[in-house]
């Protein structure tokens, strides 16, 4: 005769979760030990169904048998670290992001020819640092202020005043997404670039890429250039961005995501755009004796 397994509130299993008969041979132990890390992270949506599948884990079993567990107090269920835990049903944008992750990573890897000075471009390596430069921060920042200085025009410190507003923008969006998303740079980097601060260990998204983007894109549109010049400015761009994984400071994630974030940092500023109209005060104390 076949008996119907009740829970303890009295109800029979299976009524609400016909797959939870919990036998060993339907693969009901495992099922229902995966059951129980995954509830312990997302509780379920119905409260009843947790309450089954809790009272029919290996370990509640256990405890519900007094004789069987030696007549001590139920057993606490096991504490499962947070990295051992198996997500059994990963979604299509988690494998597909962990899929892009290891190309990323492989390309990086391959692309990664002037990392150091035995690497096989490794050549090269002090032509690219010296792009490094041509992108650094503390340049860009200093020849403004120069230029600023000694601007006489209004339009040409208008101009500057803006560029100087986007080079800090730059500086204060990179280092808050590199340090809320705290990616390391890749192993094979070494690390002995010029001025750095504590962000700049983590590599997304790369602050030289953003700077050449922003940069690029505000010259391009703010001064007159003849068409090679115009080439020269997005050449430079390109080659910087891309010297940046040659050098093995980055993935290639981190400059193309540096590649929109400065594009898009331009269309900022330029919505911003300060104007003795919409800022005269800065205006005003640029020009204090
Ligand atoms: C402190 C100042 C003014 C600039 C820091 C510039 C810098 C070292 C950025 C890091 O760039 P990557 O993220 O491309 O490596």
């Amino acid at each position: 005769m076949q008996s119907t397994r009740r829970n303890t509130e009295g109800r029979p299993l299976g009524t609400c979760d016909p797959s939870s008969s919990g036998s060993p041979a339907h693969g009901g132990g495992s099922r229902f030990e995966f059951q129980s890390l995954l509830s312990s992270r997302a509780p379920a949506a119905d409260p009843t169904s947790a309450r089954l599948r809790a009272s029919e884990s290996p370990v509640h079993r256990r405890g519900s048998f007094p004789l069987a567990g030696g007549g001590s107090s139920p057993a606490p269920p096991p504490q499962v670290p947070e990295e051992d835990r198996i997500d059994l049903n990963p979604s299509f944008l988690g494998i597909a992001l962990r899929s892009l992750l290891a190309i990323d990573l492989w390309l990086s890897k391959k692309l990664g020819v002037c990392a150091g000075e035995s690497s096989s471009w490794g050549s090269m390596r002090p032509l690219m640092k010296l792009l490094e430069i041509s992108g650094h921060g503390i340049p860009w920042l200093l020849g403004t202020l120069y230029c600023l200085s000694r601007s006489d025009s209004w339009a040409g410190r208008e101009v500057l005043m803006n560029l100087l507003f986007a080079l800090l923008l730059d500086l204060l969006l990179v280092s808050l997404i590199k340090g809320l998303v705290r990616r390391r740079r890749p192993a094979h980097n070494q690390m002995d670039m010029f001025f750095t601060v504590s962000v700049d260990k983590y590599s997304f998204p790369s602050g030289h890429t953003t700077r050449a983007a922003l940069v690029s894109r505000f010259i391009l549109n703010h001064l007159v250039l003849a068409i090679p010049l115009r080439v020269l400015v997005v050449l430079w761009a390109f080659i910087l961005g891309l010297s940046r994984v040659m050098l093995g400071r980055h993935n290639v994630t981190d400059v193309a995501f540096g590649f929109f974030l400065g594009y898009m940092q331009y269309s900022i500023v330029d919505y911003c755009w300060l104007s003795p109209h919409t800022a005269p005060v800065l205006f005003v104390l640029w020009n204090q004796p």
